[in-house]
């Protein structure tokens, strides 16, 4: 199921959070949503989840205007912060979900039951969620926006507070989610690990939106034996047989070569280079 969104602005009183943003996602493909602090992300992503009505602009879904209503049916929501029911057992705030969606109460249990195992929660579901740590409470929100098999996913900082382990299971797991055929934007601070995880990039500064240029080229410290980090040379390579090239080059001649390294990955290279203002 596409989603694209055109023009999408929204004030709160005179400050403008959201102004004139596109974004277009793609049933299989993972979107990365990056920005500074108070850029409009999480504002975006409300407006795209159909819980904050947008002043201007249009969200269709699969070419056809959709009510926000029937946004919300479609769309698999992670807030940065789960605000649960605290009192609630893990498998009392799943069924919820899945009752609010329109599920049986026998699927409801079906549907938590599978969603505690997928996010390594079994042992918790009989658990109060204030039992719960803060990693495992962003698991939980991650097994509640897939509570109603979602077609368009939308994740905000959906690692944050995760341990090793349950980041490489969530990226996993997103990879499997698109490759059912569901279109995921997700918001993330930390670059590396969205850039293992995406397919395109959306980048978002003072509420407006842009899809960045692929930049010709990495660059790489070449640091010679003896040399300190700050005296190393910094080169760009387009590509890594170019840049395999070079260093073989290096070493034919006698240069004693002790690192030889890409020193940022492409998303962080590009979002350096946005020089965007924090609010
Ligand atoms: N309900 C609200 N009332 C007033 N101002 C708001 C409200 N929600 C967001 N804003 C403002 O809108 C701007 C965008 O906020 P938003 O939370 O969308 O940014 P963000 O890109 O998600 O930031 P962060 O990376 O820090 O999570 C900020 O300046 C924020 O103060």
């Amino acid at each position: 199921m596409a989603l694209v969104a055109t023009g999408l602005t929204r004030s709160f009183g005179r400050h403008t959070a959201v102004a004139h943003a596109d974004v277009t996602l793609r049933p299989g493909r993972i979107t990365g949503l990056v920005g500074p602090n108070g850029a409009g992300k999480t504002t975006l992503l409300l407006i795209l989840a159909g819980l904050l009505a947008p002043d201007a602009g249009s969200v269709e879904v699969d070419g056809g205007p959709i009510a926000a209503s029937d946004l919300r049916a479609r769309v698999g929501w992670m807030p940065d912060v789960f605000g649960t029911w605290e009192s609630l057992s893990t498998t009392e705030i799943l069924t919820t979900f899945a009752r609010l969606h329109g599920a049986s109460a026998a699927d409801a249990r079906r549907r938590a039951h599978d969603l505690l195992q997928l996010v390594h929660l079994g042992e918790f579901a009989d658990k109060p969620a204030h039992e719960l740590s803060r990693g495992q409470k962003q698991r939980l929100g991650f097994a509640r926006a897939l509570v109603n098999r979602p077609s368009i996913l939308l994740l905000d900082e959906p690692a944050s507070g995760m341990d090793p382990r349950s980041r490489i299971d969530l990226r996993d797991q997103v990879r499997e989610l698109a490759a059912d055929g569901c279109a995921i934007l997700v918001s993330s601070h930390i670059l590396t690990e969205l850039s293992e995880m995406v397919d395109d990039v959306v980048m978002m500064t003072a509420g407006r939106t842009f899809v960045p240029e692929h930049r010709s080229g990495h660059l790489w410290r070449i640091r010679l034996a003896g040399q300190s980090v700050a005296d190393a040379e910094a080169t760009t390579f387009p590509d890594d047989d170019s840049a395999a090239e070079y260093l073989a080059g290096l070493i034919a001649t006698g240069v004693r070569v002790s690192e030889f390294t890409r020193v940022t990955n492409e998303l962080e290279d590009t979002y350096l280079a946005l020089d965007a203002e924090r609010t």
